[in-house]
């Protein structure tokens, strides 16, 4: 972007529309290999692919912004010839040097694009490849067009040698890749939009695209350049402006650079729209240098020690040279192949930070900032646990659980984690007030007290009363952040969160989707129709609509779980209660259905029945099943694998289906069931599940660190063996052969 002097020629950028803030990095501290700037730079590389680079205060900086400021003039010039003139010039594609008439290009939205190019080569300018004819303007100017190539390089080499060294790359590594004296497709290309006839605010004149070659220096004055930023989904309203400044330009990384990296340095979308308010009524021009590499390098990832991750196994390289590449490129951009999307980077879907990946024998090891300690998780395998400390570092540990979003060509895109997190949907606020999710908050106050009229449910506790209330900003103005942690007395990764507020009731929080069943309506199905299986009664529950996720509160019962009464049971002890608890699950198997499917018709949460869910859904929002007939179940369970299905009757049975230890609640004296909780995945299952489920199931097994090692199985074998006393069938040498062969991402449909 020129000097003010170039600014002051134009109505001021509004300042109403949403803009997006990218980092501003310093030429002048670059060139004098300031650690900090080149941090900087290479942080807003890998997470945005786009910042603004600050000419200011540097020599070199100064004479390129004098030269850019020479094109503007030089364009005005070019393009006032007219298109009559200027078609003598036309692009031939898919090259794009030379003239391009507006309406040339589709756009987003089914239109035509309102911009005029002209690109000038720059093998045509110095001499690296054939001379062309162009404009009498250009023509006329060619010294400074030799002048703006050579300055445009000089600066990106200072670029260069930054990432080269973020990058663990040889020194030189970038700079000799796309070097002035090889034939190449590098161009600088003067922009030009017309103010229209009616102005249309949303009007695309450039359609989104990212840069092909490695980088691009974007000059504008003008407003209408916009960004969809990282993560964000491609729908109009998420696009943001990125307002011009004076002495900067704009550096925008190119997919030739994302794939050299494998992916770790990003990309960023881009198009442009009209110019917001005042600007509208006026010609917007911009001046774009776009580096090409040298036409003999490849696409091959680059070799460095350690950061570019190599390609994984059975990954097939790009060995194509970078034309053929780009040929393919713009073929299927044509042909309406590739989504238009930012690529690669470390995109902060969630703002999970992490200081490093690197991706050994099968799989990927990363270090998150805050984790304590690093984890290596397989690239598949999406969802892993990590230790984090909380808030202050100290205070506690926490299980948080992550997901790996990875490229093509295998490289780490994004590292989602729910946001906010479940188990920071409560917070105490004052001892006396808690905000629950969004949209309620919590308090207690003196029974003899006058009682809040909005009370929505409450509940007494010695002198006490707690009032559930619609969140009230008023009231929560001065109180702070607040304190999720003091109150929680369990989180099952990211997932979900349970609090204990007073004594007598637990909150629950955890993700939720429109297709998904509440585990409240559940609860109380087996409380009307069961009255002897003991189930935590339900005060309340909602949705959370604002933060997808619901709220269930239920009366708190005071005794321990399995798992941690396990050391102290008697064998007779832990017998009795997996007796009973084969008791009360041939209980509720009484009501049946035809279908596979909650018991309000959705559904069903259960993964070991499922193909491997896709990369879309995370533990958090795990993929449901179904419903299904049983028909529909079994032609679903042969397509996803090649092994033989269980065999099952046509009649479906409800069922627990997470019947863990800690899941259920065991007596004081240890003869007894006190409750069974998590009800979540409760639904109507094949009769084969009932006793197979707990055979070898990792959720069923017994984590007490005083269990002993040798005996953490013991609860999957006495529970499994006690249903099939019951009657029900255990076929889990046939199931765990279906289950290795299950293939995925499985669509959640019995046919194809
Ligand atoms: O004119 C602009 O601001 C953007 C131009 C651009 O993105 C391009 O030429 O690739
Ligand atoms: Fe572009």
């Amino acid at each position: 972007m020129p000097t003010k002097k170039y600014f002051s020629q134009c109505p001021e950028f509004p300042s109403d529309v949403n803009v997006l803030n990218i980092p501003t990095i310093s030429f002048s501290r670059l060139q004098n290999d300031a650690e900090h700037e080149g941090e900087k730079l290479y942080n807003a590389c890998t997470e945005h692919g786009i910042f603004a680079l600050d000419l200011r205060d540097s020599e070199e900086g100064g004479k390129l912004l004098k030269q850019a400021e020479r094109f503007f003039d030089i364009g005005a010039d070019t393009f006032d010839l007219g298109t009559d003139v200027l078609d003598k010039y036309a692009y031939q594609p898919p090259s794009l040097l030379g003239y391009k008439a507006t309406g040339k290009l589709k756009t987003d939205d089914g239109k035509r694009d309102i911009m005029e190019m002209y690109t000038i080569g720059q093998d045509d300018i110095l001499g690296t490849g054939a001379r062309r004819e162009n404009p009498e303007p250009i023509e006329a100017c060619r010294e400074d067009c030799q002048d703006f190539f050579r300055q445009a390089h000089k600066a990106l080499c200072v670029v260069y040698s930054h990432l080269d060294k973020k990058l663990a790359l040889a020194p030189n590594t970038l700079a000799a890749l796309s070097p002035l004296d090889k034939p190449s497709d590098t161009s600088l290309r003067l922009l030009m939009s017309r103010p229209q006839p009616v102005i249309e605010s949303d009007r695309v004149t450039l359609t989104g695209h990212t840069d092909i070659g490695t980088i691009t220096m974007l000059f504008h004055v003008t407003g209408g350049l916009q960004i969809l930023p990282a993560g964000c989904e491609n729908i109009s309203s998420n696009w943001r402006y990125i307002r011009p400044r004076p002495d900067c330009v704009v550096i925008n990384l190119g997919d030739t650079l994302v794939e050299w990296t494998g992916g770790v340095l990003r990309s960023s979308l881009h198009r442009v729209l009209t110019a917001p308010g005042e600007q509208a009524s006026i010609p917007r021009q911009s001046l774009a240098y776009l580096v090409r590499p040298d036409h003999n390098a490849t696409m091959r990832r680059l070799k460095s020690n350690g950061v570019i991750p190599p390609a994984s196994e059975g990954e097939e390289e790009d060995t194509r040279s970078v034309d053929d590449w780009a040929a393919g490129r713009v073929k299927s951009i044509i042909l309406g192949e590739v989504k238009p999307q930012g690529r690669g980077g470390r995109a902060a879907l969630a703002d999970i930070p992490y200081s490093a990946v690197k991706k050994t024998a099968g799989k990927v090891a990363l270090t998150l900032t805050r984790s304590l300690s690093p984890c290596t998780v397989p690239p598949q395998a999406d969802n892993f646990l990590v230790f984090r400390a909380d808030g202050d570092g100290k205070r506690h540990k926490t299980l948080i659980q992550y997901k790996l979003i990875l490229g093509r060509q295998g490289a780490l895109m994004h590292v989602l984690e729910m946001k906010p997190t479940a188990r920071e949907s409560i917070k105490r606020m004052s001892p006396q007030l808690w905000t629950i999710g969004s949209s309620m908050m919590c308090s207690k106050v003196k029974t003899q007290d006058a009682q809040p009229l909005e009370s929505i449910v409450s509940w007494h506790e010695g002198s006490s009363t707690f009032h559930l209330l619609p969140r009230d900003e008023s009231v929560l103005k001065n109180l702070g952040e607040g304190d999720s942690v003091i109150d929680r007395i369990h989180e099952s990764g990211t997932g979900s969160g349970v609090w204990g507020i007073g004594d007598e009731f637990i909150f629950k929080a955890k993700g939720w989707k429109e297709d998904r069943q509440l585990e409240a309506v559940t609860m109380n199905f087996v409380a009307e129709n069961f009255p002897s299986v003991p189930v935590p009664e339900v005060l309340y529950s909602w949705i959370d609509q604002a933060l997808d996720r619901t709220f269930l509160i239920t009366k708190r019962v005071h005794a321990r779980t399995l798992n941690n009464a396990w050391s102290q049971l008697s064998p007779a002890q832990r017998q009795g209660i997996a007796n009973e608890m084969a008791d009360h699950c041939f209980t509720i198997t009484g009501k049946t259905s035809s279908k596979l499917e909650t018991v309000s018709g959705r559904g069903v949460l259960d993964y070991f029945l499922m193909g491997k869910p896709p990369f879309s859904n995370p533990t958090w929002l795990p993929m449901i099943l179904g419903p299904f007939t049983c028909a529909e179940l079994r032609t679903y369970m042969s397509k996803i694998s090649d092994q033989p299905v269980p065999q099952f009757g046509d009649t479906l049975l409800f069922y627990h289906s997470d019947l863990g230890p800690t899941n259920i609640l065991v007596s004081d004296d240890g003869n007894s069931v006190a409750a069974i909780i998590d009800w979540e995945a409760a639904a109507y299952y094949p009769d084969f599940w009932v006793a197979t489920r707990p055979v070898g199931n990792p959720a069923y097994r017994l984590s007490e660190p005083t269990v002993d090692p040798l005996e953490l199985y013991g609860w999957n074998k006495i529970f499994s063996a006690a249903l099939v006393t019951k009657g029900f069938s255990c076929q889990n040498d046939v199931f765990q052969k279906w289950r290795k062969a299950v293939t995925g991402p499985a669509l959640n449909t019995p046919r194809e």
